[in-house]
């Protein structure tokens, strides 16, 4: 099976001389297409800066990353996150301007999706009827299935996810947990989600412990 992302001796350290802070060091892993990786660690071990580098958004000291074969240091970033990846964050990222179904359109049509398949994103998630509503017209739960729906309408290669249900009760974050993976499944993205929740990180088909590395 082919990687949806390798990463090899990669280095991170923010700030110089007595401020360094060393965040990962000969960080390697692989992920095959398809399948689920959950980042732990303590706090303050790397997992968001790991995900930052993941989207092209943090630069690495050394090391290599490569995405779909296409290696970091000269792959078309913002190409890449408009169309392959899509990303999670603890708190929905809604444009609140917007109504759920417009958000949903939104993303689409930058991947270059089509815009109506939309609707059917959000009744997939279970909140087809609150489309016209706005993000702070609804609860949290279904800003983070709203949130999932414009994840899974720009049809992505590859998820990340920073602790996607860290701020939701027990309850909720169980369903939108069931519905990552159940979607992941179905549509056989590949998944890298950072959490501090070992019921939630078991199931990913592997686990990386930042927290437990030396460097890390
Ligand atoms: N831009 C930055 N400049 C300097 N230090 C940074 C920067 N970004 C992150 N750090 C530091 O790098 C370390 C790793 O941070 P990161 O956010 O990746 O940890 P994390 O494992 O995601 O933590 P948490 O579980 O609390 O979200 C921390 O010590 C943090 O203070």
């Amino acid at each position: 099976m082919h990687s949806a992302v390798n990463v090899s001796g990669l280095r991170k350290t923010f700030g110089q001389g007595d401020s360094a802070v060393a965040v990962l060091s000969d960080l390697g892993f692989d992920l095959p297409a398809g399948s689920s990786l959950a980042l732990m660690g303590r706090s303050g071990s790397g997992k968001s800066t790991l995900l930052n580098i993941l989207c092209g958004l943090e630069q690495v000291d050394a090391g290599t990353v490569t995405l779909f074969g296409e290696c970091g240091r000269t792959a078309d970033w913002p190409r890449l996150r408009r169309e392959r990846i899509g990303v999670v964050f603890q708190e929905a990222n809604l444009m609140p301007t917007l109504s759920l179904l417009d958000n949903v359109r939104f993303r689409a049509s930058l991947a270059g999706q089509p815009e109506t398949r939309c609707q059917h994103w959000l009744e997939v998630l279970d909140i087809g009827e609150l489309g016209h509503r706005f993000p702070d017209q609804v609860s949290g739960g279904q800003r983070q299935r709203a949130a999932l729906a414009m994840v899974f309408a720009m049809a992505p290669d590859l998820i990340l996810a920073d602790e996607p249900t860290g701020s939701l009760d027990r309850n909720t974050a169980n369903e939108v947990a069931d519905e990552l993976f159940r979607l992941q499944g179905d549509t056989g993205c590949s998944l890298i989600l950072a959490t501090h929740d070992p019921e939630l990180a078991a199931r990913c088909q592997q686990t990386l412990d930042l927290g437990h590395r030396s460097g890390g």
